[in-house]
């Protein structure tokens, strides 16, 4: 799904309204009814509805929406925030459309009553500048409630992109978004004002989204199930790819453990696994499909034999920054096979940067966010930290997947993919281990750089939120996620086969 930014989302409103037989107040309409059932569905029918309405277009959303919900029954109280005469064509009409019985006040007369969901259509992406009263007013009434809240498109006062560092904006429980995620929801800046996204389609025109310009991606359930590579009849082992994982140490096996696991999910016809020989049992007894390369030392030292055996590489999880690391990974690198590069090895390519030279054109690169600052320095805002993810991609040639909260995968092209499955409870030590092992069992399976990097962020997330509906965000625990990822593939690979 395609994200687009600023001046385009006013853009495809014009052109839809201009190409389809549809006018300005119809598309409102449509939108307004997509939100309207929403709320229908995910509200108590016994719940007051607070809609805090402003004079633009969101304002015009609000109203027609509170319209709607009226009509279903729900106990609707509309709050303006400015005066009939300063609304847009489209806000007045909506108020003037509104059925006797609906009440409209002033906002310094919203009343509150226990159990309020507050509807947020104060400001949605015509923000511009501070926010003044009578808004910033309205927007700290809304935060200080302690009611769930549901932002119309936006969280009011938020910035569609960039800038939201520090800003006063609604901190929504839930951000009901308009046809695609606007990018601010899905950065850390703002992001976690807007509380869980849900996507609402209001089939803005399908050929203007088509042919708009757009760096930005939001990776979808439908997106992902594009992706999947089929199974040939006649496969079998030798033909499906031969993943090396390179992960663990003495003291870190548990990290080759994991990876192992998840690359055994990937559809990869073989696993070989190099670590410590010390350590091999570790994996012989969790995995006995993946074969195991010993290291004579404790620390990753040497390459296995016959490294022509291989389609790809994951390497780095718990591997160390032994000296004698720095040599072998510099081996590794020169077989030119493609990687996936993660967690130590990242963090030598950082410190000795002559190595990056040698990274296969293809390859992915997993950092975390601490991880990326020691490749590509540091930032001051998301748009910073954006382009020099960029930077680093298109100067190795590879995909950059950073991970978080909607983990971005930037391809060397400069096209950023924000990934929308995922939780919190991912954010334990050994989600990353997975991550990798499944990514690199992806590439020797075949799938291209981009391609696999998206949808291995794609399984890997939903394969987290499986684990969170099983155990809970706070139980769940890394290795889980081994066990969720074929449930995962089986939504996406079920879709495909229609
Ligand atoms: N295709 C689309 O994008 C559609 C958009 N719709 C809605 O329209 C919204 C955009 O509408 P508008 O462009 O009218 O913008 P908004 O409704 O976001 O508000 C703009 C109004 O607020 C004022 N304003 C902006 N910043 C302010 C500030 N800091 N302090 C005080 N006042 C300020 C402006 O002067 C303007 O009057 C979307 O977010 C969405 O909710 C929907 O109706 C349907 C289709
Ligand atoms: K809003």
């Amino acid at each position: 799904m395609k994200i687009l930014t600023g001046s385009r989302i006013r853009e495809a409103d014009r052109y839809t309204i201009a190409r389809e037989p549809i006018d300005s107040i119809a598309l409102m309409e449509r939108a307004s009814e997509s939100i309207a059932q929403w709320v229908a569905g995910h509200v108590r029918p016994e719940c007051p509805l607070a809609f805090f309405v402003g004079k633009g277009n969101n304002g015009g959303d609000g109203l027609a929406v509170a319209r709607m919900l009226h009509r279903a029954g729900f106990s609707c109280a509309v709050y303006l925030a400015f005066g009939r005469d300063e609304l847009s064509e489209e806000c007045r009409f909506n108020l003037e459309r509104l059925p006797r019985g609906l009440s409209v006040r002033p906002m310094a007369e919203a009343s509150l009553p226990e159990g309020t969901v507050i509807v947020d259509a104060l400001l949605g992406t015509g923000v511009r500048g501070e926010l003044t009263e009578p808004l910033l007013g309205a927007v700290r009434r809304i935060n200080s409630s302690g009611c769930r809240v549901v932002s119309i498109d936006l969280p009011s006062g938020m910035f569609s992109e960039f800038g939201n560092a520090g800003r006063t904006t609604v901190r929504a429980t839930t951000t009901l978004t308009l046809e695609f995620p606007k990018l601010a929801l899905l950065l850390p800046e703002g992001g976690e004002a807007a509380g869980e996204v849900v996507v609402l389609p209001i089939g803005l025109s399908e050929e203007y989204m088509d042919r708009a310009e757009s760096l930005y991606f939001y990776t979808d359930a439908a997106a992902a199930a594009r992706l999947p590579l089929s199974r040939p009849k006649f496969a079998h082992k030798g033909n499906c790819g031969h993943a090396l994982l390179v992960c663990g140490s003495e003291d870190m096996a548990g990290a080759a453990v994991l990876a192992t696991g998840a690359a055994l999910r990937s559809g990869c016809g073989l696993v070989t696994v190099h670590l410590p020989r010390s350590e091999r049992v570790s994996v012989h007894a969790n995995s006995p499909s993946a074969i195991v390369s010993g290291d004579p030392e404790p620390v990753f030292s040497r390459l296995p034999r016959d490294m022509g055996r291989y389609d790809a590489v994951g390497v780095g999880p718990g591997v160390g920054q032994d000296p004698r690391s720095f040599e072998a990974l510099e081996a590794l690198l020169r077989a030119g096979l493609p990687a996936v590069i993660d967690a130590d090895a990242l963090n030598m390519l950082s410190a000795r940067t002559e190595l990056q030279r040698l990274v296969a054109r293809g390859s992915i690169l997993t950092p975390h966010l601490g991880e990326l600052r020691r490749l590509a320095g540091d930032w001051a805002s998301e748009d910073e930290k954006i382009e020099k993810t960029r930077d680093l991609a298109s100067r190795l040639g590879c995909c950059v997947v950073v991970k978080g909260a909607h983990t971005m995968v930037c391809s060397s092209d400069g096209r950023c993919f924000f990934n929308s499955s995922g939780n919190p409870g991912m954010a334990k030590g050994g989600s990353g281990d997975v991550l990798t092992g499944f990514l690199a069992g992806l590439l020797a399976r075949g799938y291209e750089p981009l391609a696999a990097a998206i949808l291995g962020v794609y399984l890997h997330g939903r394969a987290g939120d499986r684990a969170a509906d099983y155990y809970g965000q706070e139980a769940m625990n890394a290795g889980d996620l081994i066990d969720f990822l074929s449930e995962a593939q089986q939504e996406i690979f079920g879709r495909d086969d229609g």
